[in-house]
């Protein structure tokens, strides 16, 4: 896909939800209590994590204890626990049962580059032609899977939430069980599904998801990040299947040189797509979700 400019668009506001109530945020009940934040370990420690699991039912893949549907939407890493053993790599097209397993896409960027806001997007577009899912990772917190809930972009059992509880990275690169847990059990609760979106916590310019994990990755920066971020480049800008600059609407109003931007991509990426996307404008996410489609479609062909 050339690089694709958009013109500035006006503002407009998202149309209100027509989901049932039911698939509102879930009620205080039905939120697992957050432990105390674990210290940071300072910077980026090569900490392995290990996911926390609940419930009663057992995954088919690996027998081991899976979340209640219900509950399935926040999960959280267990800091205080090390293991000795390989991360698990699971890029296996297929599951244990034979069947195609759902294409997997990472979407990673710096902090407010508008991940969640593009995650939220494709959602609304592709929902109805596709079975899809959503893991996020957020550092200490579930806000983005709450954003994506209480936008009902998505049932609550179709979104699951993973506390990296350090640097982002660590989780979609370093050690991914607990992002693979996620979308295994979400393949089991929910599946079969065409689709699994998963969304990394804002990171720098040099987060990128392991092979192991996602099929296809998402980079998205924004305009009000510097114009000079595609030049800086990094493997996030340079490698990612998808660049997506985001948030061209205010380029007006910071001074960004779209141009310039485009010009840098082109020169860090070389026939590796781009997208410059404004969600406030008429097209909206409408060229990711038609790169997502082509991805698809040679998934399964
Ligand atoms: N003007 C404008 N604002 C946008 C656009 N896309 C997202 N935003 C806004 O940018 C802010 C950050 O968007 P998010 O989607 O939360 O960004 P994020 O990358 O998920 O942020 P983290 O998860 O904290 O790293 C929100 O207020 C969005 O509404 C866009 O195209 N134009």
């Amino acid at each position: 896909m050339s690089p694709a400019l958009k013109a500035p668009a006006q503002q407009t506001s998202h149309p209100p939800s027509s989901f049932p109530p039911s698939w509102q945020i879930p009620s205080p009940s039905r939120i697992r209590p957050a432990t105390p934040p674990v210290p940071d370990p300072g910077g980026c420690a090569p900490r392995i994590p290990r996911i926390g699991l609940n419930g009663p039912v057992r995954t088919r893949r690996t027998g081991r204890p899976r979340p209640d549907p219900a509950e399935n939407w926040s999960r959280r890493m267990h800091l205080d626990h090390t293991h000795s053993g390989p991360a698990a790599l699971s890029a296996d097209a297929h599951r244990p049962d034979g069947t195609r397993r759902a294409l997997r896409v990472g979407l990673g960027g710096p902090v407010g580059s508008g991940k969640t806001a593009t995650v939220a997007a494709l959602c609304r577009e592709l929902r109805d032609q596709l079975s899809l899912a959503v893991v996020t990772n957020d550092i200490y917190t579930r806000e983005d899977a709450e954003f994506l809930l209480r936008e009902a972009v998505l049932p609550p059992e179709r979104i699951s939430a993973v506390e990296t509880g350090a640097c982002p990275h660590t989780a979609i690169r370093d050690d991914i069980s607990a992002n693979l847990e996620a979308v295994e059990d979400l393949e089991d609760a929910v599946g079969p599904l065409d689709l699994i979106l998963v969304e990394s916590g804002g990171d720098n310019l040099t987060a990128t998801f392991s092979k192991g994990l996602v099929d296809a990755q998402i980079f998205v920066i924004d305009v009000a990040g510097g114009d000079d971020i595609p030049r800086k480049g990094g493997p996030g800008v340079t490698t990612a299947d998808l660049l997506v600059v985001n948030k061209t609407d205010l380029a007006p109003y910071v001074g960004s040189d779209l141009a310039r931007m485009a010009a840098d991509a082109k020169a860090q990426r070389a026939e590796l797509p781009v997208v410059f996307q404004s969600l406030r404008g008429e097209t909206g996410v409408a060229d990711v979700a038609a790169w997502v489609r082509g991805r698809l479609a040679a998934w399964t062909a």
